[in-house]
């Protein structure tokens, strides 16, 4: 995690296996969340992974495919659901920079910023569906908060497929698209955006927040938390998992 200028970067790096999450990255959240609330310098938070490839590829199939029950998945769904609603609810703009591919619980991290800049190249979606689950880190909650047509993001979480970068800014999905470096493109980005005081960035952002605190949307997290564990259990998930680990060995 740096911090330049008052934009604090956070990278995903785990490019072996396409940024997939797991318990250290979820730590690292927490570390970006302590920083931002206690030093007050940051004006934005730019989330992004590491390498030309992926974003993001959700959560660590090797890792969290030991949870069988819905308790054991619930205990790691709700951990990473909190964390990550400390990120949404940060006090300053949050941007996805999408430098690749964003599937399961990478499209929900890119889905909770506030912003998302996505690479030209780059697709994303809500695979879950495919393993017989639904989101579980909120990410269905928050991309029904985004402002897109309803019928398009319950098309994009039940077709469980992921779009290419045209399809996400044609039902706003997408704030933008880009080609080429990725530091240019959040830079004219962000160019007439950050004011000469972060005090307007963090007045507006608190009127999301409010919204957001009074339609109980950390309660309709867990909520989605609490479905997506139950789901977790049956047998039709863990084979899905299991195929997926298997393949080409
Ligand atoms: C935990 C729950 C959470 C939630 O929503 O609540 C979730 O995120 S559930 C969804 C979990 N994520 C996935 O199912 C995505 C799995 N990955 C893929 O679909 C593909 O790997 C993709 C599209 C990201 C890239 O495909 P590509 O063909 O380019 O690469 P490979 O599939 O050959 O992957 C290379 C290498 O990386 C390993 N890998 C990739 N993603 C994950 C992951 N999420 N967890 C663990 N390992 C992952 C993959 O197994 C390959 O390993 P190798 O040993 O080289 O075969």
């Amino acid at each position: 995690m740096i911090e330049k200028e008052g934009i604090l970067f956070f990278e995903i790096n785990r490019p072996n296996i396409h940024n997939a999450i797991n318990f250290e990255v979820i730590e690292g959240f927490r570390q970006l969340v302590n920083n931002v609330r206690t030093n007050k310098t940051s004006k934005l938070v730019v989330i992004t992974g590491v390498g030309e490839k992926s974003f993001c590829s959700g959560g660590d199939l090797s890792v969290f495919h030991k949870l069988k029950t819905a308790e054991e998945s619930y205990s790691m769904l709700s951990t990473v659901a909190e964390v990550l609603y400390d990120v949404a609810t940060l006090e300053v703009p949050t941007v996805a920079l999408i430098n690749g591919t964003a599937v399961g619980g990478g499209c929900e991290i890119a889905t909770l910023c506030d912003y998302r800049l996505v690479k030209k190249e780059a697709k994303c979606g809500f695979i879950q569906g495919k393993l017989a689950i639904t989101t579980g880190w909120g990410g269905g909650t928050y991309l029904f908060e985004k402002g897109m047509r309803y019928d398009k993001a319950l098309k994009m979480l039940t077709e469980a497929t992921p779009y290419d970068s045209n399809e996400l800014l044609s039902i706003g999905w997408a704030t933008d698209l880009f080609e080429g470096d990725k530091l240019d493109a959040l830079n004219e980005f962000i160019a007439k955006m950050i004011v000469p005081h972060s005090t307007v960035l963090k007045a507006y952002k608190k009127q999301l927040i409010r919204k957001w605190e009074q339609s109980q949307l950390f309660e309709r997290i867990m909520e989605e938390v609490k479905e997506c564990s139950i789901l977790w259990e049956a047998d039709v998930h863990h084979a899905a998992v299991n195929s997926f680990l298997t393949k080409k060995k």
